[in-house]
């Protein structure tokens, strides 16, 4: 079995006539955090879509663990083990933050029907907010409760579109502790599309820099500096 969890080959998606990935060549490594970087409007989001099934392929295929998943659904690759946290985070307004952690469930191959306790651990604050509107959340408990609602389909794969947009320090901190813990301690791989370099790298263990709607440089956040290849990839 191939150490990629997820593998894009010659994947080409777009919107209607307008294409916005070009042949793009991707896999991620199980239990590794990656970071997707570049300026907006290379295409990240839609790469996030792709995997996810929000956009339809063009060319090409997407492999979730050695599975050929191109003509599933979104809820299909949802049951098969891959969440989406969007940019815009998108909970439910009118649910509670308990409601709109119970929706998460729905993805889960086990039937279970109650919230992982781990969840509350890792953040707490939804825990002490867990009858609140999602409406009426700060934009940062709004993300909380967004990567919250993902874990709780226990997903293999946790695909995040730019976590820290609009959101303070402190809650930046617990997103970046919470995302390292489900990576370290329970192996979940990670793509995360973020604009905030320094975060992605203390995140990331790789990152890929997409241009123009393709990856043009891929490497270890380790033995490359953000400055470096935010430079090199005109960010
Ligand atoms: N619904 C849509 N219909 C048509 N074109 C779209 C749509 N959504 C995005 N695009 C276009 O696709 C291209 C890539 O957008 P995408 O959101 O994937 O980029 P991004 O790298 O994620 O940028 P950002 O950092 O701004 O989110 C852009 O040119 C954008 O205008």
């Amino acid at each position: 079995m191939s150490d990629a969890l997820l593998r894009l080959e010659g994947v080409s998606s777009g919107y209607g006539q307008s294409r916005i990935l070009w042949d793009v060549d991707f896999a991620l490594p199980r239990g590794k955090a990656t970071a997707l970087i570049g300026r907006n409007g290379v295409g990240k989001s839609t790469l996030l879509s792709t995997i996810m099934g929000l956009r339809p392929l063009i060319s090409g295929r997407v492999l979730f663990d050695g599975r050929d998943i191109s003509r599933l659904s979104t809820h299909q690759r949802a049951r098969a083990g891959i969440a989406l946290v969007p940019q815009g985070r998108h909970v439910f307004p009118f649910l509670t933050v308990e409601e709109n952690l119970l929706s998460g469930l729905a993805a889960r191959r086990d039937g279970r029907r109650t919230i992982p306790g781990f969840i509350f651990d890792l953040f707490p604050k939804l825990d002490a907010i867990r009858h609140r509107k999602g409406g009426l959340l700060s934009g940062g408990e709004q993300q909380q409760l967004a990567i919250g609602r993902a874990l709780a389909g226990d997903p293999r794969l946790l695909l995040l579109d730019e976590p820290t947009e609009g959101i303070q320090p402190n809650v930046v901190a617990q997103i970046e502790d919470a995302l390292r813990h489900v990576r370290s301690e329970m192996g979940m791989t990670i793509l995360v599309v973020e604009q905030y370099l320094d975060f992605a790298w203390r995140l990331a263990d790789l990152y890929a820099a997409m241009q123009c709607g393709r990856i043009v440089r891929s490497g270890d956040t380790g033995t490359e500096t953000a400055d470096t290849v935010a430079h090199l990839v005109h960010i």
